[in-house]
C-alpha cells in the first residue's frame, strides 16, 4: 500500500436528519461546510483546529476525524506513520447539524483519497457503510456523504442509501448552547403507541413528495409524533420557537437531536430568540468533495 504525497482536502456538509417524521431515515445536506486538509507525514500526529469546537475537541488520537480515518485505513490495509491534519469548521457542534457526522465522512473520505488507489479498496458502498457503523444511526452520514435529500435504512447490519435531487430553501436558528445526541437519543420510549407509528410513515412519505416537487403539502409532511416531543425538556426554547413557527404556518421541524430548529422557509429570521444565531442556507447537491493539492 502506498500513501499520497502531498496534502489533500476534503470539504462535507452539514445536514439536517429526521426532518420531522424521518426518524433515523431522512437527511438534507446544507451548504455549510467544514474542512479538512490532510497530510502524511514521517512520524507523530498534528492537529490543528479553526473555527467551531477549536476550544473543545481534543488533539490526539482520540479526536473524532482521526479516529475515523485510523479505522478507514485499517480497512485500506494499513496506517501512516504520521499524520498532519488541519480542520477548518463551520458546522456547530451538538446543534443537530450533523457535525459529529461531517466529521465522520470526513475522515474516512480523507484516508481513503491519502491512499494511491483508496477509491478502488474502499469503495462508496463501503466507505459509507463504515460511516454509518461509525455514527450509529445511517441519517446524517448519508447526506453528509451523498449530498442532496437522502433516505438511508439499514438491512440487517448492511446500510443503503437512495438519493434525491431537491432545492428546497431553509432557514436554521442555532441556539447558543448544545444538547448531545446521546442525551437527545436517550429521552425516547422504548415503544410507541401503534397509531404513532402509522401517522409518521405516511408523513414521511408525503414528506418525500413535499421536498420533491409538492412544497404545499410541507407543513402536513413535517408533523411527527416519533421524537420531538419526548426531547422538549432538554430543548423547551427550540421546541417553544418550532410551535410557534407552526402556528405561524411555518414548516418548521427540530433538526436532528437538535436543539437547532429548521424552517422549510425563507424571511422568518426575525423570528430568532435573543442570542440565537440564524442562517438562510440551500441544500448542498454534492455531498463530500475531495481536492488534491
Ligand atoms: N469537526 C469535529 N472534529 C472533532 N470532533 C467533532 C467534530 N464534530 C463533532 N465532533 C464531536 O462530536 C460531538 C458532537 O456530536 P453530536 O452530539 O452527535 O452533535 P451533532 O448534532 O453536532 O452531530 C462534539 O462534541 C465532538 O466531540
Ligand atoms: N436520527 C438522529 C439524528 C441525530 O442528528 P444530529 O445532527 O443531532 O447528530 C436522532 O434523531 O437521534
Amino acid at each position: 500500500m502506498t500513501f499520497v504525497a502531498g496534502p489533500v482536502a476534503v470539504r462535507v456538509p452539514a445536514s439536517s436528519a429526521n426532518l420531522g417524521p424521518g426518524f433515523d431515515a431522512l437527511g438534507l445536506a446544507l451548504a455549510l461546510h467544514d474542512e479538512v486538509t490532510g497530510e502524511v507525514v514521517d512520524a507523530g500526529l498534528e492537529i490543528r483546529v479553526t473555527g467551531e469546537g477549536m476550544d473543545g475537541v481534543p488533539l490526539d488520537e482520540t479526536h473524532l476525524v482521526v479516529r475515523a480515518m485510523h479505522a478507514a485505513f485499517d480497512l485500506l490495509g494499513g496506517r501512516p506513520p504520521g499524520l498532519r491534519l488541519t480542520c477548518t469548521n463551520a458546522i456547530p457542534h451538538g446543534r443537530g447539524l450533523g457535525s459529529s457526522a461531517a466529521a465522520i465522512v470526513a475522515g474516512v473520505v480523507l484516508a481513503r483519497a491519502l491512499v494511491e488507489g483508496g477509491d478502488e479498496l474502499l469503495d462508496d458502498a463501503a466507505a459509507f457503510q463504515l460511516t454509518v457503523d461509525l455514527e450509529g444511526h445511517p441519517d446524517n452520514v448519508a447526506a453528509a456523504f451523498f449530498g442532496g435529500l437522502t433516505i438511508a435504512w439499514v438491512d440487517g447490519a448492511a446500510a443503503e442509501v437512495e438519493r434525491l435531487d431537491t432545492d428546497v430553501e431553509v432557514t436554521v436558528f442555532v441556539p447558543p448552547t448544545a444538547v448531545s445526541t446521546e442525551k437527545a437519543r436517550g429521552l425516547l420510549p422504548e415503544t410507541v403507541p401503534h397509531r404513532d407509528a402509522s401517522f409518521n410513515a405516511g408523513r414521511a412519505a408525503l414528506l418525500v413528495a413535499a421536498l420533491t416537487g409538492s412544497p404545499q403539502r410541507l407543513i402536513s409532511a413535517t408533523e411527527d409524533r416519533l421524537h420531538q416531543s419526548y426531547r422538549a425538556e432538554a430543548m423547551p426554547e427550540s421546541y417553544k420557537l418550532l410551535r410557534r413557527l407552526r402556528v405561524d404556518g411555518v414548516p418548521a421541524i427540530i433538526s436532528g437531536a437538535g436543539p437547532t430548529v429548521l424552517a422549510f422557509a425563507r424571511g422568518v429570521a426575525g423570528e430568532a430568540p435573543d442570542g440565537w444565531a440564524v442562517h438562510e442556507l440551500g441544500v448542498d447537491a454534492d455531498g463530500a468533495q475531495v481536492a488534491r493539492a
